[in-house]
C-alpha cells in the first residue's frame, strides 16, 4: 500500500453514498482476508456466475447467508453469514449516518464476497434483488480499484468514479441505495504485500428482506 500524496478523505460522494477511507485496520483486513480464504474451502467456493443471458462474469463469488443467483434470492443458505460479520456491517452503518441514521439497525442477511483476479470487473449493474430498502455496505480488501457510482436511471453518466483502496468502507443507501455501480477496472500489485492477497477481494453485506 503506498501512501498516495494527500490524504484519502472521507467524503459522502452523493447523498446516502459515503465512502469512508482505510476503515479497516490492517489487522483487521488480514482476518478477513483468512475468513475469505476459509469460506471457499467449502463447501461452496468461489464460482464464476453465469448470466441468464449465458454470459459469464469475470469476477468469482461466494455467498453467506441467504443465496443469491442472478437475479434472485433463494430460500437457501450455504455457508451461514456469522454474526460477527453482521455486527460488523452495522458499526460500518453507523460509521457511515451516525448513531441514529442507521434507522434503528441493520441486519444483513447475506453477504457477496467477489473476488477479482487478473482482469476481472464487473459491469454497472443495481443491486435490486433487496426487498428491503436498508443500505449495502461494501468491503474492500487487496488491490485498489476504480469504483464507479452512477445514478438510478440507467447504467451511463452522470456518474462519479471513487478509488477504493484495501481498508476502504463505502457504505451506500437513502437516495443511492438504487444507483448503478460497477468496477470497470481493478489495479493489479497495488495490495500491501503484507495482506498477501494477490487480487482483489469485496465484500457487501445486505439486508435481503425475504
Ligand atoms: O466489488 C465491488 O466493489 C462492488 C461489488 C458489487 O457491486 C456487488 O457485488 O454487487
Ligand atoms: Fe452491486
Amino acid at each position: 500500500m503506498s501512501e498516495g500524496l494527500f490524504p484519502r478523505e472521507r467524503a459522502v460522494v452523493a447523498p446516502g453514498a459515503v465512502h469512508v477511507p482505510g476503515w479497516l485496520s490492517l489487522a483487521r483486513q488480514r482476518e478477513l482476508v483468512d475468513a475469505c480464504r476459509e469460506w471457499g474451502r467449502g463447501p461452496d467456493s468461489y464460482r464464476r456466475t453465469v448470466l441468464p443471458g449465458g454470459g459469464v462474469m469475470s469476477v468469482r463469488s461466494l455467498c453467506l447467508g441467504r443465496r443469491w443467483e442472478p437475479y434472485r434470492y433463494l430460500d437457501s443458505v450455504g455457508v451461514e453469514l456469522p454474526d460477527w460479520l453482521a455486527a460488523l456491517g452495522r458499526e460500518a452503518v453507523v460509521e457511515a449516518y451516525g448513531e441514529s441514521g442507521g434507522l434503528g439497525g441493520f441486519s444483513p442477511d447475506t453477504a457477496l464476497v467477489n473476488f477479482y483476479g487478473a482482469g476481472a470487473r464487473m459491469g454497472m449493474h443495481q443491486d435490486k434483488e433487496e426487498r428491503s430498502g436498508a443500505p449495502v455496505v461494501s468491503l474492500s480488501l487487496g488491490d485498489s480499484c476504480v469504483f464507479r457510482l452512477g445514478n438510478a436511471e440507467n447504467r451511463g453518466r452522470p456518474y462519479r468514479d471513487v478509488e477504493l483502496v484495501s481498508g476502504d468502507l463505502f457504505v451506500f443507501g437513502g437516495a443511492s441505495r438504487w444507483v448503478h455501480h460497477g468496477v470497470p477496472a481493478v489495479r493489479p500489485g497495488t495490495a500491501d504485500p503484507a495482506l498477501g492477497l494477490a487480487g482483489r477481494l469485496n465484500i457487501t453485506l445486505r439486508e435481503t428482506g425475504w
